[in-house]
């Protein structure tokens, strides 16, 4: 992929007016025709051929933040950078956000690791407060590994955390933000009603009823409209955006 697809280009582009203070957010993911993101026991699947995981790491450089769930964070060990983009051209790298209430994150992972050796941008980790004293500590080691820790502004209701993490992410600079999973955290943004952009790579393979899927509400993303399906190598990218 020499250039990302015009229009997702366009998507991003567009001047989407919010009210709340909070980022723009673009929730995607990558999965198979028969709607899994996982394999059997959620292992880790690369759905996504050479040229859509280039676009996807394009996408990572228009957004302030990327956002992952404690779950895939524990399960992928993802590193969340823009390593697939070609070498030699500067590039905006988000910063890598963790939503992990219970700091359930793993002090030798990768995020932490690259941003100990100079690779990544520190990693962020959202937890809730608490007085669990197991909390804690793993909260003070994730700490002293170099995670910045911060407490969520939760505003539980009926779509615990989301619309809370958003206001703490914008009030420390967060403009843009790109949701990437897992399977509850894409759950919880769809329902929240807070996405702005939606784009999904469907990619042509078939992981059987044991995978991981995921569910859409299908009120929940009512914000948002269709924009375009477009080929990108193997893959088939559908784009929505706020109305
Ligand atoms: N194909 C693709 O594009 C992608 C696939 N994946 C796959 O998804 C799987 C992981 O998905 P899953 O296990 O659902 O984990 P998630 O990554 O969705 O993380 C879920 C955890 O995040 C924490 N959390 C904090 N706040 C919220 C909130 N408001 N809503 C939901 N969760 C919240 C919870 O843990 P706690 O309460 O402890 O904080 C929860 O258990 C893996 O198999 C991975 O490979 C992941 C990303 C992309
Ligand atoms: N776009 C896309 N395609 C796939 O096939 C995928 N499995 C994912 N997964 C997401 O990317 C994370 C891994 O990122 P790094 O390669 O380590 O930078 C993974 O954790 C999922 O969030 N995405």
């Amino acid at each position: 992929m020499a250039k990302p697809p015009s229009f997702l280009t366009a998507i991003f582009e567009e001047d989407i007016k919010i009210k709340e203070e909070r980022p723009k957010v673009t929730l995607t993911f990558a999965q198979s025709l028969d709607a899994k993101i996982a394999g059997v026991g959620g292992k880790q699947l690369i759905l996504s051929g050479r040229e859509s995981m280039v676009m996807t790491h394009w996408m990572r450089t228009v957004h302030d933040g990327i956002l992952v769930g404690v779950g895939t964070a524990l399960n992928d060990d993802p590193q969340l950078n823009t390593r697939h983009l070609p070498a030699g051209v500067p590039h905006s790298l988000p910063i890598p956000v963790v939503m992990d209430r219970r700091c359930r994150l793993a002090v030798d992972c990768k995020l932490i690791r690259n941003y100990a050796e100079g690779r990544g941008k520190q990693p962020w980790v959202i937890y809730s407060k608490t007085e669990d004293t197991e909390v804690l500590e793993r909260k003070e080691k994730l700490e002293s590994s170099g995670a910045k820790i911060i407490e969520s502004d939760e505003n539980n209701g009926f779509f615990p955390g989301v619309s809370g993490v958003l206001r703490t992410l914008y009030s420390l600079g967060i403009r843009s933000l790109m949701v990437e999973g897992g399977a509850q955290i894409i759950d919880s943004f769809a329902r929240s009603g807070l996405v702005d952009r939606l784009v999904v790579t469907v990619a042509p393979v078939v992981v059987g009823p044991l995978g991981i899927g995921y569910t859409l509400d299908p009120a929940s993303l009512a914000r948002l409209s269709f924009q375009a399906t477009e080929g990108v190598g193997i893959d088939h990218i559908i784009g929505f955006l706020s109305k």
